[in-house]
């Protein structure tokens, strides 16, 4: 967040939107390009500029012919009439320093623009497919790098002769596998940001997710790394110009001017200087460049992954029908070769009512929520079941088929608001962007549609939002532009993913009822993923406990919450501050002791019994979920008799 944002609580931003920082608001510092705010930046680009705009241009300024020769004026320092002296053949050194300018440059690009030509469809290629083909591409690569560069351009020189394109075509050949490396992990690291999940969770195909997202994102990198590219590329072919394999004489070249000086560093020692700082200076002022263009914002921001996901509602069997009901029956989400995380999940979401699924971490609640949306991680998937949504069954699509799903029909708002909008793009981009695609909206539209999906998330100065970048946002400004987001495309159900975890209590509360009226305003429905019974007393009508991978107890919240049936459920009621009635003194506030067993080690029959004050023998046998006496539907042998119990403190509760 930005350091003019942090010394507002979020909250209070929210109502008063002068604090929001815009482009014009900011230091006048703060709005120059990255490369200018540093003098190192500013010298190395100024001299960069001022060589290629003179070389660019020497045929119409330089003073002699590059090839002119005065023997009487050979090896002669600075004067009036060479202002940079002259040469053993008595050539104006300006005027031959200039004149090998424009090509120097030209094949140093070559160079870099080849390396990326390679480097950069490879990196994107292999962080998107990972798996086999990353294997086959990185180990491609890492030949490569094993190669003895010097020998092959030398091969290259004995076979085709001295030929500088193709020098420094091999030479940025030779460049791209390394390149790749560095480009490689960079668009991991960009793909695993979750504003990328929800750039594909609205309908964008891969090579756009790749176009707008991640190479947008490596543009510092790209920048940085080309910068440096260039210097060592300068450095090369003036190398070999040096050792005779540049420009044919009499043309001039930088390399062939600090050769020839070599020959005079005795009787001409100046002859060395104007060529040698030439080239110095450029290969300085390129890592200069480079060194500006390294923000060091950036890489925090960079290295901040994404809390990466892992991956009403009444349990059990209903008929499929297309009006918007979310219908999940015996769903298996597993590992492939691996153990199953999710079993036998089934739910159904009607039309405007909001399931929560709850329970502790580890218990499958992610990838139950992440399988509507096709999105589950990668070697996870969905093994059994069925995911009913408008007369499909979404676990049986493929990508292509889920793409005008996700968005337009359901949409998905993630934990971490910042990461889940992309950093480079202001929110007008973020949001016109999807409903132009999405609804098909024009420019004008869309801005206008922007503005006003803002004010129904409760932005109060939608214009100035919609100016700002995300960094410049509080969290729960933040998290609201994420919901607006999620909305573009007119989603009938929302999954949302803890979506007021990362916010601080104030803000949470907005959010939720942010959530409220939306679900009261459009009837749209919304699954929300939580460990938080406050939130689900507080938003949901429906709740679905989960316990290592299934469902324990499900039910309206009045059911589930005012008469807990599961040992699970009451313990998680008496770990909750906020535990009402429902909870017998003696067990509020209480951690639940022991973990949630991990997928792989569930006990046989009840996942609980391990951790459960009640367990018994019985528990050991297989147990259904079953209609609860109260409504909604109990997985616990036990169940009955320790309602009975409950019924009648007196007695006691056989363990
Ligand atoms: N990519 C993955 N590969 C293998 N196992 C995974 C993967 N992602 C998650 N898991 C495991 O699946 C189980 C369920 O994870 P899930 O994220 O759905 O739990 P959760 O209830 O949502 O918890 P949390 O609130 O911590 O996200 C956990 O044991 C987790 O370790």
């Amino acid at each position: 967040m930005s350091e003019y944002l942090q010394a507002k609580p979020a909250g209070q931003l929210l109502e008063d939107p002068e604090h929001i920082v815009t482009e014009a608001s900011r230091p006048a510092r703060h709005r120059l390009p990255l490369l200018l705010r540093r003098p190192g930046g500013v010298f190395g680009l100024g001299w960069l500029a001022l060589l290629v705009v003179l070389s660019l241009t020497a045929s119409w300024w330089i003073p002699y012919g590059t090839n002119d020769q005065q023997l009487s004026a050979a090896l002669q320092g600075p004067s009036a009439q060479h202002w940079l002296g002259t040469d053993e053949l008595g050539r104006d050194l300006l005027s031959r320093i200039f004149a090998a300018g424009a090509s120097t440059f030209g094949a140093s690009l070559l160079t870099v623009v080849v390396a990326y030509a390679i480097a950069v469809p490879l990196a994107l290629v292999a962080a998107e497919r990972g798996g086999h083909t990353e294997t086959v591409i990185s180990r491609t690569t890492e030949i490569m790098m094993a190669l003895p560069g010097t020998v092959i351009i030398l091969a290259f020189i004995g076979v085709f002769g001295v030929d500088t394109v193709l020098i420094m075509t091999v030479l940025g050949v030779l460049i791209s596998s390394g390149m790749y490396r560095v480009l490689l992990g960079v668009a991991r690291s960009l793909r695993e940001q979750l504003y990328v999940d929800a750039a594909r969770v609205n309908g964008l195909g891969s090579w756009r997710v790749n176009l707008r997202h991640v190479l947008p994102g490596m543009r510092t990198v790209l920048a940085v790394q080309a910068a440096l590219l260039f210097g060592i590329g300068l450095l090369i072919q003036s190398g070999l110009a040096f050792m005779g394999f540049g420009p044919k004489p009499p043309a001039p070249s930088w390399g062939a001017m600090i050769g020839t000086a070599s020959q005079h560093i005795y009787d001409a020692p100046w002859l060395m200087v104007p060529s040698g700082l030439v080239l110095s200076l450029t290969v300085i002022a390129a890592n200069l460049i480079a060194d500006a263009l390294t923000d060091p914002e950036e890489a925090p921001r960079l290295a901040q992954r994404a809390a990466k996901p892992k991956g009403g509602a009444t349990a059990g069997p209903a008929e499929p029908d297309g009006s918007g009901v979310l219908d999940v029956r015996d769903l298996t989400v597993a590992v492939a070769d691996g153990p199953v995380l999710v079993s036998g999940v089934s739910f159904r979401v009607e039309p405007g009512r909001v399931l929560g699924l709850v329970g502790e971490s580890g218990c499958g609640k992610t990838m139950t929520a992440l399988a509507a949306l096709g999105l589950l991680p990668a070697g996870v998937a969905v093994t059994g079941g069925a995911l009913h949504w408008q007369g499909r069954d979404l676990a049986g699509l493929d990508e292509r088929h889920l793409r005008p799903v996700r968005g337009r029909e359901i949409a998905y708002v993630s934990q971490e608001p910042m990461v889940a909008l992309d950093p480079m793009f202001s929110v007008a981009y973020q949001l016109t962007g999807p409903l132009r695609r999405l609804r098909g909206l024009s420019r004008a539209e869309a801005r206008g549609g922007a503005v006003s999906l803002l004010k129904r998330v409760g932005i109060v100065d939608p214009q100035a939002v919609m100016r700002s970048y995300p960094h410049q946002l509080s969290g729960g400004m933040a998290q609201r532009v994420a919901i607006a987001l999620a909305l573009t495309g007119g989603p009938k159900l929302l999954v949302a993913d803890e979506p007021t975890t990362a916010l601080d209590v104030t803000v949470q509360a907005e959010i939720l009822s942010l959530l409220r009226s939306l679900v009261s305003q459009s009837g749209t429905s919304v699954v929300i993923v939580t460990h938080d019974l406050g939130v689900v007393a507080d938003l949901c009508d429906d709740v679905a406990v989960m316990y290592a991978g299934e469902i324990v107890e499900s039910g309206t919240v009045t059911e589930v919450l005012d008469a807990p049936r599961h040992p699970y459920t009451k313990a998680l009621l008496g770990a909750n501050p906020h535990a009402g009635e429902a909870v017998t003194p003696s067990h509020r506030l209480t951690a639940i002791p022991g973990q949630v067993p991990a997928p792989g080690s569930w006990p046989r029959g009840c996942r609980f019994q391990d951790r459960c004050p009640y367990a018994t023998d019985a528990c050991g046998q297989p147990v259904a979920l079953e209609a609860a006496d109260r409504g909604g539907t109990i997985r616990c042998v036990r169940a009955g008799e320790l309602a009975a119990a409950a019924a009648h403190p007196d007695e006691r509760t056989p363990a």
